[in-house]
């Protein structure tokens, strides 16, 4: 199998060897230029749909950590926006830096956050996430921007399990848990056609990615920069810098939910 990471000998400026959708035309992240954007008013009200009841567990796949959720109802799904049909949450991850000047994947005119939220959703037209990955239409993800400030109690009950999936492999429970409660106050945003913004870089995610912002503190920053990427009794390698940097646009419209 492909091992690929964000070192100098596995990260994004090798993915291509193994991945070659890495040089495809909708390739993700992108760098957003909210000037370019086109306001489109047939754009739909995101509808975000949550049940806390279907959080699962906490794991540290050796990339990020993600929190997944039982999808196999339509009791957390996201409609609307520039999506048809119902599309289930199946997880929510994270992409940050080794200090705050880096870390999230999309940038606004070029600006970085030192982390981004990725709440990960797939079209129920498809019979599962594995069957939607590689489809068009089969993926819609919500990007959401952390920006250094107060810290945000809504990512503690994260935070404080991060302690016991430190190493690669590791996973844990972790149940009744509402990721509505991390979406900013605003639900407007830029939509574009895009990609996974990991290997295998498939094509098939439509991204909607939040104007507002949400806070993280320094020191609740430090605890995402806490988790190694590698396996116990592996040679310790922190969990930072795992983002992917923006990627060519190669003509694609950036559309603005909002004026
Ligand atoms: N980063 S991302 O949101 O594109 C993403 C997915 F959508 C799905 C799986 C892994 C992953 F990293
Ligand atoms: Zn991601």
């Amino acid at each position: 199998s492909h091992a690929w990471g964000y070192g100098p000998s596995d990260g994004p400026d090798t993915w291509a060897e193994n991945f070659p959708l890495a040089s495809g035309p909708r390739q993700s992240p992108i760098n957003i230029v909210p000037k370019e954007a086109q306001f489109d008013p047939s754009l739909k009200p995101l509808k975000v749909r949550y049940d806390a009841r279907d959080a699962k567990g906490i794991l540290n796949n050796g990339h990020s950590f993600q929190v997944d959720f039982v999808d196999d109802t339509d009791s957390s799904t996201l409609t609307g926006g520039p999506i048809s049909g119902t599309y289930r949450l199946k997880q929510f991850h994270f992409h940050w830096g080794a200090s705050d000047e880096r870390g999230s994947e999309h940038t606004i005119n070029g600006i970085t956050f030192p982390c981004e939220l990725h709440l990960v959703h797939w079209n129920t037209k498809y019979a599962s996430f594995g069957e939607a990955a590689d489809k068009p239409d089969g993926l819609a993800v919500v990007g959401v921007f952390l920006k250094i400030g107060a810290a945000n109690p809504k990512l503690q009950k994260v935070l404080d399990a991060l302690d016991a999936i430190k190493t690669k492999g590791k996973q844990n429970v972790f149940a009744n848990f509402d990721p509505k409660t991390l979406l900013p106050g605003s639900l407007d945003y830029w939509t574009y056609d895009g990609s996974l913004t990991t290997p295998p870089l498939l094509e098939s995610v439509t991204w909607i990615v939040l104007k507002e912002q949400i806070s993280v503190s320094p020191a609740q920053m430090a605890k995402f920069r806490s988790l190694l990427f590698t396996g116990d009794g592996e040679p310790l390698c922190n969990m930072v810098d795992n983002f992917r940097p923006p990627q060519l646009l190669k003509g694609r419209r950036v559309r603005a939910s909002f004026k």
